[in-house]
């Protein structure tokens, strides 16, 4: 069988982080896409040099044309400016916009059948104004966000309860913003409600609201310690996992930034929600029953999204 073909848009600090990846997990073969001449392709010799030592086989190359992304299975939008200390995503919106309607003509035009997983921020409004332009279907096309919001959450809950992070189980629900709202009503330890193990004793109301408040500015705890960029580790391993979650046809339920179509009475725009990834793209969107508080909280959240969306929309009128 072939290998498969993965096509890195943007060959930054989260490209090149997920070409390792892909590669350390030989997804398949890696094509490192960039506007800047000599990085993807510097990139991407730097990475072939790791296979001797590390043991994968994976051819990877580097680019400037996007001929070259033409045949992938799958294809991670990282393509764009990333926040300084002072900006919030939103500042990003104007700039990234451009960017995503060179991506999006790209991919039309190349690899029209490819599982198109978005990165770039603002990333709600990024990843729908990236399938507007690609004209891809909806279930093919997808925001990474809730994955990465979800293991910030796990994280700290791991840190607060002192158990394994592999017995933590988290999900956030809405845009990638400050008003994401990670549910603590489905967040479990091995099963275990949070809820329950705060009546239990074993933490207390005010750390899980700390928690909750450091998920949300979790972006930006990390924009302020770098200083230079945003963070890119994390944000590459959550790409990677919906990568294998469509290569593999794993069926994995995950938060992520999907297109909803009536779904928790929302229409027309992308917003984090659960959804199914399996080798038919975002095969469903899940929807749980969620409280008042969360229900309003989503609201919040969606009613800022549709606020990017306008103005993408004024920026760019083929969007209107
Ligand atoms: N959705 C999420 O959870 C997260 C999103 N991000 C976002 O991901 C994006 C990338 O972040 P980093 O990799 O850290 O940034 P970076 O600045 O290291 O890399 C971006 C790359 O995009 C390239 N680029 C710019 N215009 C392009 C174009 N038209 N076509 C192809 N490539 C182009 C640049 O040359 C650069 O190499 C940013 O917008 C950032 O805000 C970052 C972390 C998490
Ligand atoms: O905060 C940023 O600008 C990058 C990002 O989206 C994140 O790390 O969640």
């Amino acid at each position: 069988m072939a290998r498969k073909k993965i096509a890195l848009i943007g060959a930054g600090n989260i490209g090149g982080t997920l070409a390792h990846l892909a590669a350390q997990k030989e997804l398949g073969d890696i094509v490192l896409f960039d506007v800047v001449e000599g990085v993807p392709q510097g990139k991407a010799l730097d990475l072939s040099q790791c296979g001797p030592v590390e043991g994968f086989d994976a051819k990877i190359t580097g680019s400037n044309d996007y001929k070259d992304i033409a045949g992938a299975d799958v294809i991670i939008v990282t393509a764009g400016v990333a926040r300084k200390p002072g900006m919030s995503r939103d500042d990003l919106l104007g700039i990234n916009l451009k960017v995503m309607k060179a991506v999006g003509e790209g991919i039309k035009a190349n690899a029209p059948n490819a599982f198109v997983i978005c990165i770039t921020n603002p990333l709600d409004a990024m990843v729908w104004a990236l399938r507007e332009f690609s004209g891809l279907p909806h279930h093919m096309v997808v925001g990474m966000a809730g994955v990465l919001d979800s293991a910030r959450f796990s994280h700290f809950i791991a840190d607060e309860f002192k158990v394994s992070v592999r017995d933590v189980n988290t999900f956030v629900l809405g845009g990638h913003g400050d008003t994401m709202v990670p549910v603590v009503r489905y967040s479990t330890i091995n099963g275990i409600p949070v809820p329950d193990l705060v009546k239990m004793g074993l933490s207390s109301q005010d750390k899980i609201d700390a928690i909750v408040k450091r998920t949300r500015g979790g972006g930006g705890e990390i924009v302020a310690l770098l200083g230079t960029g945003s963070a890119f580790y994390a944000p590459a391993a959550s790409g990677i996992a919906m990568a294998e979650a469509y290569l593999g046809d794993q069926k994995r339920i995950l938060p992520c930034a999907a297109y909803v179509d009536g779904q928790y009475g929302q229409n027309g725009l992308y917003v984090g929600v659960p959804v199914q990834i399996g080798a038919g793209g975002v095969e469903k969107v899940i929807e749980i029953e969620l409280d008042e508080a969360d229900k309003a909280g989503l609201q919040v959240s969606v009613d800022a999204v549709k606020e990017l969306l306008a103005a993408c929309k004024g920026i760019e009128p083929s969007l209107a």
